[in-house]
């Protein structure tokens, strides 16, 4: 088949690469001339695992092309794939000016029947919208319009694409359906058929679903940490129960990225407006940005009554999630400057995200290892699951640092293990471990040099 692919983020880019990789023929085509020039020279804009190898093969054996031209990439095509950003609104409801402009400019170069799909993730009612939008520009030229919402994850989006669980076609049309089925055909996955609505609807109860289950369990593991019971097991003894899963049920810092926090705002906005004001969705908000704030008073703890002022703190991990750069809602941007506005002194490192992370977070130190960020730091913070952290040699660590203070927003270690090493070890959901001997006022460990100096 021929697919043109309009925006080139995560989603049109991933989707390009794969559909191609299968056998399809595909253009993508993206506004920003500089993005395009990268992805012909094979380069790609978004750090994905195997993304460079698919991007490389498919554009030399000619399926995958790249251009800056709507109207020459929609020529041949059967199916046009509408990819861009819906970000949120300042009231957090979707903004719907990319994919309006982008169905505007599909009306207006329309010669010939095409199949319009809409893969950005868009409020009930859009697909309707992009028809009129369509239909305003290109008067009577016969074309439908379908919904196939994408449920790919960043850092394992290849595999996602190309092992995909389930694909939802809502159509309006045999034709388009017809159509749907035929761009699926390679991926041999479960097909669920319905209608505009519903597969719109099906996206965001997806994802609110998703980001209530890990704003649950961490409820569970605040209440487990009262009550000294671990919420790693708690979260075990459920995911062996089929009818809840083991997925999502990690607790930590609470979710983040391009996706849970804007949609779940959406969806907000979207129930309010059709006239039922969701309950359980807003609390899980209110429940995952309290994680945040919750780490932070574990830091602040740690250091009793002299608290973060003049700190070192090693942060590892900015990025929302492992395997990925993308900075968009990552936790780290509301916890550092949650931790500088308290006076600690921040030196961070991500294997990745670096970069990206730069201008969100202008006023701390970037380190170029762990080792430089933790040299002589009072403590370390870890935010995000990296292997590279999970794998740390526990005792060069603990070498490295001023004061063995460890807060593990990602429950990375084993508790015992840490207090094998002599670690103050404060993570989520768990037993804390403090150091013996340390304990004074409801505080556990000074994490002064002068203190370190005294335990060794
Ligand atoms: N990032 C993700 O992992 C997932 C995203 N989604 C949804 O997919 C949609 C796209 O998300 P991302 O790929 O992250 O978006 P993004 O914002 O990273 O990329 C969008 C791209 O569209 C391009 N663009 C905007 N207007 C254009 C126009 N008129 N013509 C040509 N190109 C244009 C931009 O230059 C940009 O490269 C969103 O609705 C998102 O919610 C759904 C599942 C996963
Ligand atoms: O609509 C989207 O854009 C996508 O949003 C999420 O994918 P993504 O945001 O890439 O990443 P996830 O793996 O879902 O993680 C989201 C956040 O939840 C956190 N998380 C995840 C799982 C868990 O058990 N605990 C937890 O805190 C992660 O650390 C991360 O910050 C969904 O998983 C995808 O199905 C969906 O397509």
């Amino acid at each position: 088949m021929n697919i043109c692919i309009v925006g080139t983020g995560y989603v049109g880019l991933v989707s390009g690469v794969c559909f191609s990789e299968v056998g399809h023929n595909v253009t993508c085509v993206d506004q920003d001339d500089k993005k395009i020039a990268q992805l012909i020279a094979g380069r790609s804009p978004i750090y994905e695992p195997g993304i460079e190898e698919l991007l490389v093969r498919n554009q030399n054996n000619e399926r995958l092309r790249f251009t800056t031209n709507l109207e020459g990439a929609m020529e041949k095509a059967d199916i046009v794939i509408i990819a861009v950003g819906t970000p949120a609104e300042s009231d957090g409801s979707a903004n719907l000016s990319f994919i309006e402009s982008v169905a505007r400019e599909i009306g207006h170069h329309l010669t010939s029947y095409k199949l319009v799909v809409t893969k950005s993730t868009v409020p009930v009612g859009t697909g309707q919208k992009i028809k009129s939008w369509i239909q305003e520009q290109c008067g009577k030229m016969a074309f439908d319009v379908a919904s196939n919402p994408e449920f790919l994850r960043e850092g394992s989006a290849i595999y996602d694409t190309m092992h995909m669980e389930r694909a939802v076609l809502g159509v309006e049309s045999e034709k388009a359906k017809e159509l749907l089925i035929e761009l699926h055909q390679p991926f041999d996955t479960r097909l669920v058929i319905t209608d505009l609505a519903t597969a719109e609807m099906s996206k965001y109860a997806a994802n609110a679903f998703l980001a209530t289950k890990i704003s649950f369990i961490n409820e569970v593991a605040n209440v487990c940490e009262q009550l000294d019971a671990d919420v790693t097991k708690v979260a075990e003894v459920m995911g062996l129960d089929p009818r809840i899963g083991s997925a999502f049920l990690g607790a930590g810092i609470g979710y983040g990225g391009s996706c849970f926090p804007k949609d779940t705002q959406a969806f907000i906005q979207m129930g309010q407006s059709a006239g039922y004001a969701l309950k359980i969705v807003p609390e899980v908000e209110k429940v995952n940005f309290e994680q945040r704030k919750r780490l932070v008073m574990k830091a602040k703890q740690a250091f009793g009554l002299e608290g973060l002022r003049g700190k070192r703190i090693a942060v590892l991990g900015l990025a929302f999630k492992p395997n990925t750069d993308d900075m968009r809602a990552a936790p780290a941007r509301d916890i550092i400057p949650m931790l500088t506005s308290l006076g600690a002194d921040v030196r961070a490192y991500d294997p990745i995200a670096m970069q990206a992370a730069i201008s969100y977070l202008p006023h701390i130190t970037f380190a170029s290892s762990w080792q430089e960020a933790t040299r002589d730091a009072d403590a370390v913070i870890i935010l995000t699951d990296w292997n590279e952290f999970k794998e740390l040699n526990l005792q060069e660590l603990k070498n490295q640092l001023a004061s063995p203070i460890v807060i593990d927003g990602r429950n990375l270690f084993e508790p015992q293990l840490m207090k094998s090493h002599g670690f103050y070890y404060d993570s989520v959901g768990r037993i804390k471990i403090e150091i013996e001997g340390e304990s004074y006022e409801g505080t556990s460990y000074r994490g002064s040099r002068l203190h370190r100096q005294k335990l060794s």
